[in-house]
């Protein structure tokens, strides 16, 4: 006897594996957008459109990836090293949502640190970045909390990050003024009570790249 007829499975959603992941609720997700199209006045059954709920929903669970994880443990592993000076990394790219409009904003995160004893791998400076800007967001939060991280696993003399981003919120809709940009920093430790520390580490971040 034929067995009976299986209902349709669903084609699962891609998410990059590789990337971190926030288990978003998809469902939710697409019935919502489905809803948002419909309130707009478009036709969420028309060919276009018909899967977009399920893409958005993948792009939140891309952008919010970082919602619930600890971006605090890519600084764990250390290297004892008797290294003093200022590290920096600059021109570390970010995509983060901003949490009033849920539009991106996207720009370049600066980040030193006096070392006391021990160095982090770079990269794992930029893995503290990605994680923390993938979250519903304001540009404030993500420079402190990226420097409080820092200060706090690495037991840093000093760190320093600036910020610089465009919120498409302000450029693509609202007062519209493509081109502005925004600024923020976030100082700590010698940095912050040492003017000359500070003269040197907004050196190094302002110097033109040769
Ligand atoms: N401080 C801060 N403000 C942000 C950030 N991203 C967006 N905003 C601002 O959040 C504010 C929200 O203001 P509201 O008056 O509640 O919203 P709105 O009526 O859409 O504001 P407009 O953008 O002026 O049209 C706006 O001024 C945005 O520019 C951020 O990262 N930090
Ligand atoms: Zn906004």
């Amino acid at each position: 006897m034929a067995d009976k007829e299986q209902p349709a499975e669903r084609t699962p959603f891609f998410v990059d594996k590789n990337a971190p992941h926030n288990e978003v609720d998809f469902a939710r997700i697409e019935s919502a957008v489905r809803e948002i199209l419909e309130a707009v006045g478009e036709d969420p059954d028309r060919d276009g459109l018909l899967e977009t709920p399920e893409r958005v929903a993948r792009m939140y669970a891309e952008m919010f990836a970082g919602l619930k994880s600890d971006p605090g443990r890519h600084l764990a592993k250390v290297f004892a090293e008797d290294y003093d000076e200022i590290v920096l990394v600059r021109d570390i790219s970010f995509c983060s949502m901003c949490e009033h409009h849920l539009l991106p904003f996207t720009g370049k995160a600066h980040i030193a640190y006096l070392p006391s004893g021990k160095v982090v791998g770079l990269s794992k400076l930029a893995r503290v970045v990605e994680e923390v800007a993938r979250r519903p967001q304001v540009q404030e939060r993500l420079t402190h909390t990226v420097a409080n991280l820092i200060e706090d696993r690495l037991s840093a003399r000093g760190v320093a990050v600036v910020v610089e981003s465009t919120h498409s919120c302000m450029t693509m809709r609202g007062i519209r003024k493509p081109g502005s940009l925004c600024l923020t920093s976030a100082m700590r430790g010698a940095f912050k009570t040492d003017p000359k520390s500070r003269a040197e580490v907004l050196g190094l971040i302002n110097r033109a790249a040769s």
